[in-house]
């Protein structure tokens, strides 16, 4: 998989060099690769912003140097270099895009190419999003109902998500199994030694050995905890994914 991120503050992005992301970057699973989109400027301020039409507060993101930008960043993946497979995805987090999921997460790891675009400011000229839709799919993408200043940290957060899911990157496929969101129920509470710490025992099925009833204390645990914190996805469960078990929880 090839991801380009395009932003102003390139450094923000050099998280991405470290662990498991890292690691996957030498190991060549995935091909990551930074701009800083004040490259794509011809003026000796580097402007990427101005004034909004209309009025109002703030800057918005000039569209030229984000056009230039895109182009040498699409022109240097796969699709750039001729195959015809698949269009890039243009992600562009946003509060205004729709909320990034684990079931998101599975499907743009399956892609061959995602490039990000960091907007700052009060956003970017949504000409270029128009623009962009003849080279991309463009998938404008917010992480949740809040507001950061910029799309660094959603870029963050979404490239770890999916780069994490790439086949290889996780050295035991296992370990994605029983996840949170894996199953569409939260994860269950985990222990490890010592046994009794500060006068708290762990659970006395997870020293018992017995796989049957520890897989079934932790899907009554997962059942439980998904109920008390997310009921909109016991709401969103697929009954025919519930045993009878399952349903005396
Ligand atoms: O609030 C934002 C500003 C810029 C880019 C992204 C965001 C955002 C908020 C939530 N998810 O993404």
């Amino acid at each position: 998989m090839r991801i380009d991120v395009v932003s102003i503050f390139p450094e923000y992005l050099s998280a991405l060099d470290l662990s498991l992301i890292g690691k996957a970057r030498e190991q060549g699973l995935l091909q990551l690769t930074v701009t800083d989109l004040r490259e794509f400027t011809a003026d000796r301020h580097r402007t990427v912003d101005d004034t909004p039409y209309g009025g109002g507060a703030g800057m918005v993101m000039k569209p030229e140097p984000w056009a230039l930008a895109l182009d040498a960043a699409r022109t240097r993946g796969p699709a750039g270099a001729g195959a015809p497979e698949q269009r890039p995805v243009l992600v562009v987090p946003s509060p205004a895009g729709e909320v990034f999921t684990q079931a998101t997460a599975r499907e743009l790891a399956l892609r061959e190419h995602l490039v990000f675009a960091c907007g700052r400011y009060e956003g970017i000229d949504e000409r270029v999003v128009e623009w962009s839709r003849e080279h991309f799919e463009v998938r404008p993408m917010s992480l949740g109902d809040y507001v950061l200043n910029g799309g660094e940290v959603a870029v963050l957060a979404m490239v770890e998500a999916i780069g994490r899911l790439v086949p290889g990157v996780i050295g035991n496929p296992e370990s994605l199994v029983e996840e949170s969101h894996s199953d569409g129920l939260l994860e269950y509470p985990v222990y490890t030694k010592p046994a009794l710490w500060r006068d708290r025992p762990v659970p006395e099925v997870l020293l018992s050995g017995h796989h049957g009833r520890i897989a079934r204390w932790r899907r009554d645990r997962q059942l439980q905890r998904t109920a008390a914190r997310r009921p909109d996805l016991v709401a969103a469960l697929d009954p025919a994914g519930l045993d009878r078990a399952d349903r005396d929880v």
